[in-house]
């Protein structure tokens, strides 16, 4: 399986989960400093004070990445560095840091690929209401411009928000993730207000001459548990009606109002059910509208639900309360999180037949696996197996016609895994946390071999 010529080879990675040094330069707090902080909130106490002092080894992680070929590298900007209070005037500092991790990558012959929103909102705003406040998203576009005012002109693809689903609903809907809010309509404001940051910061980027900009979401095909291995199998009406409202509320929420400009009714409907619409204005969705040039799709595993009852009601799905979650027939990963490979080609061939406007790239997929690092190596078959399984479905939505145009595996590095901590590993690359010493486990050599030959 060869992929197209140009097919974008790379790595993700997120500021909170690698940088560490969260007071170094200058920069303020964020909401996850606040949350990792807070007892209880994470596996094992867990923080990203340290993670995997990227801020101090990024010459030496960018020389990993050379020597694994990759081709682009996906980060995010720690908002905090650039404003310690998420407003006003930029820390010189902080703005330096990526200045310089830029031109380090440039050097590299990798493409940088700028994320400017990967979860850590400076905590002043949290303050100020979050992103449950309509002016968070005025505040967004500002930090927006003014890092691509710094880096435009050596940084070509902009991603504004990684996995607003997930911001909104883990961070204001069920709480598992900071702010750690539990109120289901601070969840659909913040979902609206981090569409309008979105398309507001769209706007000023590509009025500054961005080249391509993308929104980033978390998506899934939501199947039942007889679709998740039979594709054939029809689904009841009652079955059918929650796949269809799930599939609304993780993916449609968030792509209809950005490629569309319109909200499906279903979203409307569990506004209507959780404190209203009010948040949403005339103009707003027009607002959301602004051009984009790539979604990017991060998959990890299918959405599999069927009717029955639901999640108590302050879970992350507001008007799900019939929806029951379940589990697919299928191995699952350290995390829980069932393995079925060919739900990537579902979903991205879905995604270019509903999107045909915008070009996909898988913006993240990967898998933890309870890696051991033994004289020197860590044998993990599982996660090349699971790589290379996904691949395969990829290079075949490609063949289906989606237009793919690249390919980052979460993760170049063992890193924090939010709520998990550090205790489940994603990277292609280990990370002893006591040494910082990193070692390339046999998935990076693997994905070095797959990158080399621009397939499998
Ligand atoms: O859970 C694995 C990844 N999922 N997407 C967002 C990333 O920050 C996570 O580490
Ligand atoms: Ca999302």
């Amino acid at each position: 399986m060869i992929f197209p010529e140009d097919f974008v080879w790379g790595a993700a990675t997120a500021s909170y989960q690698i940088e560490g040094a969260v007071k170094e330069d200058g920069r303020g707090q964020s909401i996850w400093d606040t949350f990792s902080h807070t007892p209880g909130n994470v596996a094992d106490g867990d923080t990203g004070d340290v993670a995997c002092d990227h801020y101090h080894r990024y010459k030496d992680d960018i020389g990993l990445m050379r020597e694994l070929g990759l081709a682009a590298y996906r980060f995010s900007i720690a908002w905090p560095r650039i404003q310690p209070d998420g407003e006003g005037s930029i820390n010189p500092r902080g703005l330096a840091f990526y200045d310089k991790l830029v031109d380090e990558l440039l050097a590299a012959e990798i493409s940088p690929y700028v994320t400017l929103y990967h979860w850590d909102l400076p905590q002043g705003l949290e303050d100020r209401g979050g992103w449950a406040n309509r002016d968070t998203a005025y505040r967004f576009a500002d930090y927006a411009q003014a890092v691509h005012e710094r880096l435009g002109d050596r940084v070509s693809d902009w991603a504004t928000l990684n996995e607003p689903w997930v911001s909104a609903f883990l961070g204001y809907g069920n709480g598992v993730h900071a702010p750690g809010r539990r109120d289901p309509a601070y969840a659909m404001r913040s979902a609206h207000h981090l569409l309008l940051g979105h398309g507001l910061a769209a706007r000023r980027l590509r009025e500054g001459g961005a080249q391509r900009i993308m929104l980033v979401v978390n998506s899934a095909p939501v199947l039942t548990p007889a679709q998740v291995n039979d594709p054939s199998a029809v689904p009841d009406e009652a079955d059918a009606a929650v796949v269809h409202r799930i599939h609304a509320l993780l993916t449609r929420q968030f792509l209809d109002p950005a490629v569309y400009g319109t909200y499906p009714e279903e979203v409307i409907e569990a506004a209507e059910r959780n404190g209203g619409t009010g948040h949403i204005q005339d103009g707003d969705l027009a607002l959301i509208n602004a051009p984009i040039d790539l979604v990017g799709v991060n998959y990890y595993n299918p959405c599999v639900v069927e009717a029955g009852p639901g999640l108590p009601a302050d879970a992350a799905w507001p008007g799900s309360e019939d929806v029951k979650f379940a589990t697919a027939d299928a191995p699952t990963t350290a995390m829980g999180w069932p393995i079925v490979p060919d739900g990537l080609s579902r979903l991205l061939v879905r995604l270019s037949q509903d999107y045909p406007q915008v070009g996909l790239m898988v913006t993240e997929n990967g898998a933890a696996f309870d890696d051991v690092l033994e004289h020197g190596r860590v044998h993990d078959a599982q996660r090349v197996a699971y790589l290379d399984g996904h691949l395969r479905e990829v290079w075949r939505a490609i063949e289906a016609g989606a237009d793919l145009r690249g390919y980052l595996v979460w993760s170049l590095l063992d890193n924090f895994e939010w709520a998990e901590g550090y205790r489940r590993r994603f990277g292609i690359v280990h990370v002893d946390y006591g040494t910082q010493t990193r070692v390339p486990k046999d998935s990076a050599l693997w994905y070095r071999g797959v990158i080399g030959r621009n397939g499998l």
